[in-house]
């Protein structure tokens, strides 16, 4: 089984996944849940949705004279299911009945064309737009400040153009990974971009946000795969990409990439594409702490070689993610690493490892972590059931700084939480020759106000972020959520300077209000 078999996630409100595929938290799990503090809330029946003012007929009629009336959904069940994403906070928010952020409408454009007209009429009619991909933003990136209508771009499915030659693929922006990947596997290429989200995520949302994969040491991040891309701004289309590179002035392909559609709506990507491997492997690496591990992926990342894909959980992580201490060695402690090739199994890379004080576990747990990387998402409904507060959170930095950096967020989450004394896993799984990303999962029990709770604490490992020099996120984009932090990490010029383009393409800021400016 690879990518290209994976079915696209149809994915339903307020809970992540496939609804089709149920989890239920293990036994152990369970136990060690007791041990947090964490007990089963009695389930309060979730409101029902609250209507709202209706769109005036004016508005509808501009709508459906666009895309056609049947391509315009008011109906409350639509709109709920196009309510904010799927951050923790999301899904807490969904459980109350919170309709605060719900669209007015959602749209359904099928061309470019389309999408140009929307976003040139929509200041006249008194409408913001917020731009929906795939729906899986978890930092607020999909609610407004104002009435707003969803521009859901599902209908803008194909792949426009597959040049050989070159090795580029014109993707537009509402293929879904796994179609993506299909569409791409029958010409004998693959994308190679696997975030966790991978069923539900789409190519306008990895561009638009700066998606980063889970083989990201072969592939690279999705922004270093565009070569181009098309953008529907209110005031017009503007192409970029004319060649790979450039010294024709700024690349601005790069102020487009993680806009997060406060500039413009990217409709179609160019991206790099790589012929399909032919074989694949995956293993597992033991390693005496996370200290032993950093040292040895940062030599990968600065001498190589690299593999596909390469993680180290830190001691936390492996105790927890492992069912079976025996995978480490008859439960003699010390850290995972997995690495992953995607083509031929490269020996040079084990030696590094095994340089560095590895020890090579064999493919058991390299193909368990294969076979099971986008299922660990689904776990996280469930335990909110039980009572358990589960949250992510993600960062990079150089390397010099990822030690500290790892200790203040750790220590900033468990001070914040030591009303409910939390568990903090870690590991990295994105390298560079500079520096890695740090990607922290918090577990401990709900409190009375849980949204309130998580607030607190991401509020404090961010100012730790801030303080140990790292940058706000590394993959998973600024949204609303982080958007004070962003700025007070790029500076008042800087952000005076987005406004400046905001204000070039979107004269009437209706292009996702409140979301990055
Ligand atoms: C369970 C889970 C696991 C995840 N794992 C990863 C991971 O491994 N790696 C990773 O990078 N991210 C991950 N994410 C976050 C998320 O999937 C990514 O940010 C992804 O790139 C969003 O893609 P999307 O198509 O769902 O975008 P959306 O959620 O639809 O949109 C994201 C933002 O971009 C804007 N936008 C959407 N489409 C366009 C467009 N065409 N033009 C302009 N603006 C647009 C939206 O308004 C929004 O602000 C995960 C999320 C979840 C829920």
């Amino acid at each position: 089984m690879t990518e290209s078999d994976l079915p696209v996630a149809q994915l339903t409100p307020g809970r992540w996944g496939d609804p089709a595929y149920h989890v239920e938290v293990p036994a152990a799990a369970l136990e060690a849940l007791k041990h947090l503090g964490v007990h089963r809330p009695t389930p309060a029946p979730r409101p029902a949705p609250a209507e709202r003012p209706e769109l005036t007929g004016a508005q509808l009629a501009f709508l459906s004279s666009v895309v056609g009336a049947e391509h315009v959904a008011s109906d409350l069940e639509t709109r709920w299911a196009h309510t904010r994403g799927y951050s923790t906070t999301d899904l807490l928010r969904f459980r109350a009945g919170d309709t605060s952020d719900m669209p007015d409408a959602v749209v359904y454009p099928a061309s470019h064309d389309e999408v140009a007209a929307l976003l040139a009429g929509c200041a006249e009619h008194d409408l913001a737009v917020v731009p929906y991909s795939g729906g899986t933003s978890v930092v607020g990136g999909l609610a407004a400040t104002r009435r707003f209508v969803t521009v859901d771009l599902r209908r803008l499915d194909q792949l426009l153009d597959l040049d050989e030659v070159s090795r580029t693929a014109t993707l537009q922006a509402g293929v879904r990974g796994p179609a993506a990947e299909r569409l791409l596997a029958d010409r004998g290429y693959t994308l190679g971009h696997f975030p966790q989200s991978y069923e539900g995520a789409s190519i306008g949302g990895y561009a638009a946000a700066r998606s980063s994969g889970q083989s990201s040491a072969g592939y690279g991040r999705f922004d270093q795969m565009v070569v181009g891309l098309t953008l529907a701004t209110p005031r017009g289309t503007v192409e970029l990409g004319r060649a790979p590179m450039s010294a024709a002035g700024p690349d601005l392909r790069q102020l487009i990439l993680g806009s997060e559609g406060a500039f413009g709506i990217i409709t179609s990507v160019v991206v790099r594409i790589r012929p399909r491997p032919t074989e694949r492997h995956f293993e597992g690496w033991r390693f005496e702490s996370f200290d032993a591990g950093l040292t040895a992926v940062r030599r990968l990342a600065q001498d190589g070689p690299l593999p596909t894909v390469l993680r180290l959980s830190d001691e936390i992580e492996t105790a927890v993610n492992l069912a079976d201490p025996d995978v480490l060695g008859g439960g003699s402690g010390g850290v995972l690493a997995i690495i992953g090739f995607d083509g031929p199994y490269n020996q040079a890379t084990a030696d590094v490892l095994t340089a560095a004080g590895g020890e090579n576990l064999g493919e058991g747990p390299g193909e368990t972590w294969r076979t099971g990387r986008y299922r660990a998402p689904y776990l996280r409904d469930p335990l909110l059931d039980e009572g358990a507060l589960v949250e992510t959170l993600e960062t990079a930095a150089f390397w010099s700084r990822i030690p500290a950096l790892k200790t203040a967020v750790t220590e900033a989450l468990v001070g914040a939480l030591s009303a409910t004394p939390p568990l903090v896993l870690c590991h990295i799984s994105h390298v560079y020759e500079t520096g890695a990303s740090l990607y922290f999962t918090v577990v401990c029990a709900q409190s009375d106000d849980p949204v309130e709770q998580w607030r607190t604490a991401k509020y404090a490992a961010n100012q730790a972020i801030a303080d140990a020099g790292g940058t706000i996120s590394h993959h998973h984009g600024v949204g609303t959520d982080h958007r004070a932090a962003y700025h007070a990490e790029i500076g008042s010029l800087a952000v005076e300077a987005l406004r400046a383009v905001k204000h070039t393409f979107d004269p009437d800021g209706v292009l996702n209000p409140g979301i990055l400016i």
